[in-house]
């Protein structure tokens, strides 16, 4: 499939920035288990992986590349992952698979995010794609209401439980025009985990598969 392809050229085309004896922050997803498997090749010479999922350390794993500890890493140089939408500031929404949590936690501890998609992923406004919000079991309803009080029409996903034992609201309608304000504002509601607007810590390089090869680009 086209799209498959994409995100494997992207994918593959982020081993370049993976530096030798390195620790890699890695992401989830379909684009990202490209990314793992050309990390295998690579293997004897990184010290290993921080993984975002349970499902990509696995990945990993079958791979015979050591999984490390945040804990134990302290910052990394690099984290690759994917992304569900990205606009031409390299703010994103990610969460499909329903990682967000840790995945934001990596980003944030790595200086540099190289967003790895197909083309079909960048947009002019996020939002088209339904927004994923961690939320902790209890706090379902309440959260669900401050949603649609925000203009939301949020979805439970049914039969999911993330990594972290809770819940995913998926949350239909917004146009999100401001994704940093609205990211901060879904932060401060009580039983939110995390919110799938990554703009606090934007991606800093989006390497995009399509037809023509791979583009890059930085944020405007
Ligand atoms: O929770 C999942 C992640 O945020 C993924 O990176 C995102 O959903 C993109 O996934 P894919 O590479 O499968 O399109």
């Amino acid at each position: 499939m086209a799209q498959d392809q994409a995100k494997r050229a992207a994918a593959e085309a982020a081993l370049e920035y993976v530096e030798e004896d390195a620790v890699v922050g890695v992401g989830t997803g379909s684009t990202v288990d490209w990314f793992i498997d050309a990390l295998a090749d690579m293997r004897n010479r990184i010290r290993g992986a921080v993984s975002s999922s349970e499902k990509s350390t696995e990945r990993l794993r079958s791979h015979g590349i050591d999984v490390l500890d945040l804990n134990s890493t302290g910052r990394l140089p690099l984290y690759v992952d994917g992304a569900d939408e990205a606009n031409r500031f390299l703010q994103l929404i990610k969460g499909g698979g329903g990682a967000l949590t840790r995945e934001k936690i990596v980003a944030s501890a790595s200086d540099r995010f190289v967003c790895v998609a197909d083309e079909g992923k960048l947009v002019d406004v996020l939002g088209a794609f339904p927004l994923p919000v961690e939320v902790i079991p209890m706090a379902r309803s309440t959260v669900a209401r401050e949603l649609v009080r925000l203009g939301g029409r949020p979805e439970l996903r049914e039969g999911f439980t993330t990594d972290n034992g809770n819940l995913i609201l998926d949350v239909y309608g917004l146009s999100i025009t401001e994704p940093l304000k609205l990211e901060q504002s879904l932060n401060n509601i009580p039983g939110v985990v995390t919110n799938g607007i990554f703009a606090l810590r934007p991606a800093d390089l989006l390497l995009l598969g399509g037809e023509s090869g791979v583009r890059r680009l930085t944020a405007e």
